[in-house]
């Protein structure tokens, strides 16, 4: 037998996507600079978000990258190009671009509005209209369904999956993305965070990305820029460098108190070791149901369906009380419910909004894989804890050793 497995080669140190060199942008009529000389690096592949609060200029630096705010100086670098004088349309077929609210055309069709970006790039009509089945698919939208309906005839939430996908549609190696979950109700907009980072798992574009939510920057962010007034940036890190060691004051009241609840958004269920709680299948009889519960230390058991889906609690009390009824008529339909790749803050705030203590974890077609709960939460959060104060510890002594020592 042949080797065909290439060698791997060692992993090569990440490139810069883009760099911002002195950008700065002086609106006509206005003395001081919206952006003030603001010089930038973002590595290919990562998400870097912006962040900071109404006014510091977290947009115009956006939409100079793709120019459509002109620079009064500075340069624009995108692959070693410097492109700060380039084609403005070419340049923005490049960048993938999704906003908030506006995104569709509202007179055009899901598939044209998608369609755009692949039309100007002269592909031809079998391409694109694979491509739009593709990208509705990779946004969990059925085309059969979605394809012909006016972006009116769609809630938020799809709204902006279609807008997901448009910006996607060309294959752009750098995406702009400003406040795209912001207009969306929190449980949709939580939802549509965690498709995205597992869409970009898959696809690993260059993203910058505009919030002024600290905590959807920690949850999104491979690395975040704060900013302050001018688009001066008062910290450049990773979430868990700026929760640990925010760089001066003005960070320290921007990430806000309990930044400890803040770290639960740098964990994900996958990272942590899961519970079981007693299961039984929907074709067991009430009675073995019971026997369960009994053999465990709980007090109801998770009725899973034939393909091992949770479907219903059930408690002892209920079964006990059940009279002709099965497991599928007793208890409650499963709440609480989330993937492996949700991080511990929405398991919290799943719990919170169920009443619940525990949630149920489930691989992406629904499998049953065992349960979190508040004590693992915690245990998480006084783990998170001791390990920012050993380092705090490690850095204080580092920086009290006398020199003549
Ligand atoms: N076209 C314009 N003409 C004059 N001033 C502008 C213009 N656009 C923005 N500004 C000003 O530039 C500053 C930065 O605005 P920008 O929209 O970039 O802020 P932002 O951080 O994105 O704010 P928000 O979070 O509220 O969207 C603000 O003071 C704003 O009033």
């Amino acid at each position: 037998m042949t080797q065909t497995e290439p060698l791997q080669a060692p992993p090569a140190a990440k490139r810069t996507m883009i760099q911002l060199e002195g950008l700065t942008k002086t609106f006509p009529g206005t003395k001081k600079p919206a952006v003030d000389n603001l010089s930038l690096e973002i590595p290919e592949g990562e998400i870097v978000i912006l962040v900071g609060s109404s006014g510091c200029g977290k947009t115009t630096t956006m939409k100079m990258i793709n120019r459509i705010i002109e620079p009064s100086g500075g340069r624009i670098i995108l692959e070693g190009e410097d492109v700060t004088k380039a084609d403005p349309d070419e340049l923005r077929r490049r960048i993938g671009y999704v906003i908030q609210q506006i995104g569709l055309f509202p007179h055009m069709t899901i598939e044209q509005n998608i369609a755009t970006v692949p039309k100007l790039l002269g592909w031809d009509k079998k391409r694109i209209s694979d491509r739009i089945d593709e990208l509705l698919e990779t946004v969990s939208m059925d085309p059969a369904l979605y394809r012909r309906r006016y972006p009116k005839e769609l809630s938020g939430g799809q709204q902006q999956r279609v807008g997901v996908a448009r910006a996607l549609s060309g294959d752009p190696d750098v995406m702009l993305m400003d406040e795209p979950f912001g207009a969306i109700d929190p449980i949709t907009r939580e939802r549509l965070q965690n498709e995205f980072l597992r869409l970009q798992a898959d696809v690993k574009k260059t993203i910058v990305f505009v919030t002024h939510d600290i905590d959807e920057a920690i949850k999104m962010g491979d690395r975040i820029a704060i900013l302050q007034e001018g688009a001066n940036i008062a910290q450049y890190a990773t979430p868990e460098e700026i929760l640990t060691n925010p760089a001066n004051d003005f960070v320290a009241d921007f990430i806000g108190s309990g930044a400890s609840l803040k770290r639960l958004n740098l964990s994900r269920v996958r990272d942590i070791e899961l519970s079981q709680w007693p299961t039984v299948s929907v074709e067991a009889t009430p009675d073995e149901a019971l026997e369960v519960i009994r053999r465990s230390e709980e007090s109801s058991v998770l009725v899973l369906d034939k393909n091992n889906r949770p479907v219903r609690w059930v408690g002892a009390t209920d079964i006990q009380r059940r009279g002709e009824r099965n497991l599928l008529q007793l208890g409650a339909p499963t709440t609480a419910t989330v993937h492996m790749h949700s991080t511990l803050n929405d398991a919290l705030n799943e719990m919170i909004t169920a009443s619940h203590s525990v949630a149920i974890v489930v691989t992406n077609d629904g499998t049953y894989q065992g349960i979190v709960d508040i004590d693992r939460i915690n245990e998480s959060i006084r783990a998170m804890r001791s390990a920012t104060r050993t380092r705090m510890r490690g850095s204080l002594k580092h920086s009290s050793e006398p020199d003549d020592e």
